[in-house]
């Protein structure tokens, strides 16, 4: 079911179609760069033809009323609503640690030299919902926005077709105490947020998961003058699971399968030390896709996937580092002290009893996480990405000469005169009036 490629005796290329992404394709980014051009082109208009399009979808205003958020939040049954407060409890949490610290050094006698840190104005935060209304996304992104003190959060997040927006995803914004939501998704929800046109307001950075069009919007927007910021590459879900012989084949096919059944763009890798070991899990595989409702997505997306055939625990390590993924899940003998020798991943659960689906929902950690290899650059959505730091100087005299002599050296060296001037005033007017 799923090629098995033998790592140590593949040829380069064969390492790299093992390790590409089936999210890599050139379609979605040209699809989306179509949208955002044409909504910075056209505004409201542009961003109506594509809601039409894509999601039948035209209402009179996209922002969802708050007697909307208020009914779905009333309708919600008492287990739902514990269940929502129980995860968003245990990811505040988690996430009460993060933040920038402001600080203050004084570099140079009588120099103030501090670092201030403010939230941003305006988080967008998007919540996907084309196959699967993800509330946990919601509550991965605005907790740690309401942490860093954001004072406007403005949630976008797409239609169910011909209708209104999920309400269970209603529900959990008015719950968390989020109340501008706005029915619209997709790469024009992005760019409408991006640039601030059909009555969204502009978001400084947009944050949050999608598909590879959304992923793909968010990239170009933060590229494009006058866009909003990004968060991180977080498009189509990835898992990539080492198991030795001793894994429970039935555990290890669940946690493939949870993340397959996400889109048919996902992917998911096994990286195994035996074909006998293999075998096992296919044929769990076999029994649980039986019964799975989401089935025909996890088979697309086990078309993309495949298993490493590994030698031992350094090429697993070397295979994982080299792949990236945006959860490493290890269930071997040791599955600790493997972990330290992989530093590329965006989420690592480790041992028999840590699904990641404990992760998407309710551990704490945050699930909106790099994929296709940007887990070699990027972690997840933090609380600092809603903050930035300003740096504040304030010299006295005395500083102000103690400095001199090393910066108008400096500027010299540079062949920048105007620079070593304006240090040079100082000291000479200080040293003037001592
Ligand atoms: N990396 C992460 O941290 C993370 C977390 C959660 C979810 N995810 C991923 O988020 C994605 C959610 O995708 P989704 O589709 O369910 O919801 P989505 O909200 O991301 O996208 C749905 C919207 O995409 C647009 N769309 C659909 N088909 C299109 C097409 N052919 N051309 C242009 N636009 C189109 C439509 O407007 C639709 O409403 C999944 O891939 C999931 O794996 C990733
Ligand atoms: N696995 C997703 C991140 O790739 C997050 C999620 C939300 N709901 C279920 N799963
Ligand atoms: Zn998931």
């Amino acid at each position: 079911m799923l090629d098995r490629i033998v790592w140590n005796t593949a040829s380069e290329a064969e390492r790299a179609r093992a390790l590409s992404r089936p999210s890599d394709s050139a379609e979605a980014f040209e699809t989306a760069q179509t949208i955002v051009d044409e909504v910075r082109r056209d505004g409201e208009t542009a961003v109506r033809a594509w809601a039409e399009k894509l999601d039948r979808w035209a209402p009179a205003s996209f922002r969802v009323p708050a007697s909307e958020l208020e009914a779905a939040a009333q309708a919600l049954s008492e287990a739902d609503r514990e269940a929502i407060l129980a995860a968003a409890d245990a990811v505040r949490r988690f996430h009460a640690e993060q933040g920038y610290r402001a600080y203050e050094v004084e570099t140079w006698p009588g120099g103030r030299a501090q670092r201030r840190v403010t939230p941003i104005d305006v988080a967008g935060l998007y919540v996907p919902a084309g196959t699967a209304p993800l509330v946990s996304t919601l509550i991965m992104l605005a907790i740690p926005a309401q942490l860093a003190g954001v004072p406007r959060i403005a949630v976008i997040a797409p239609p169910r077709k011909g209708e209104g927006v999920e309400p269970t995803v209603l529900a959990a914004a008015a719950l968390l105490g989020v109340d501008e939501v706005y029915a619209i998704g997709g790469a024009h929800g992005v760019a409408a947020l991006g640039f601030g046109v059909a009555g969204l307001p502009k978001a400084d950075r947009i944050f949050g998961p999608g598909n590879a069009y959304v992923a793909a919007a968010k990239a170009i927007l933060a590229q494009t003058a006058g866009g909003a910021a990004a968060d991180l590459p977080a498009g189509p879900s990835e898992v990539l699971v080492i198991a030795d012989d001793n894994a429970d084949p039935d555990f290890v096919a669940s946690d493939l399968l949870s993340q397959a059944e996400h889109d048919v763009l996902a992917q998911v890798v096994l990286i195994a030390f035996s074909e006998a070991f293999v075998d096992r899990v296919e044929a769990a595989l076999d029994r649980q896709l039986a019964d799975l409702p989401r089935a025909g997505t996890a088979r697309a997306a086990l078309a993309n996937s495949r298993v490493l055939l590994v030698a031992d625990e350094q090429e697993a390590a070397d295979a994982a580092n080299a792949y990236a993924a945006e959860h490493l899940i290890i269930q071997t003998r040791d599955p600790r002290a493997l972990s330290e020798r992989v530093r590329h991943a965006g989420s690592v659960f480790l041992g028999p009893w840590t699904p990641e689906a404990a992760g998407d929902y309710a551990a704490g950690p945050n699930h909106a996480l790099p994929t296709a290899g940007a887990a070699r650059a990027y972690g997840g959505v933090t609380v600092e990405m809603f903050q930035k730091t300003t740096t504040v100087l304030e010299l006295s005299r005395e500083a102000a000469c103690s400095i001199a002599p090393v910066v108008e050296r400096l500027a010299g060296l540079e062949g920048l005169d105007a620079h070593r001037i304006a240090m040079k005033l100082r000291r000479e007017r200080a040293e003037a009036e001592q």
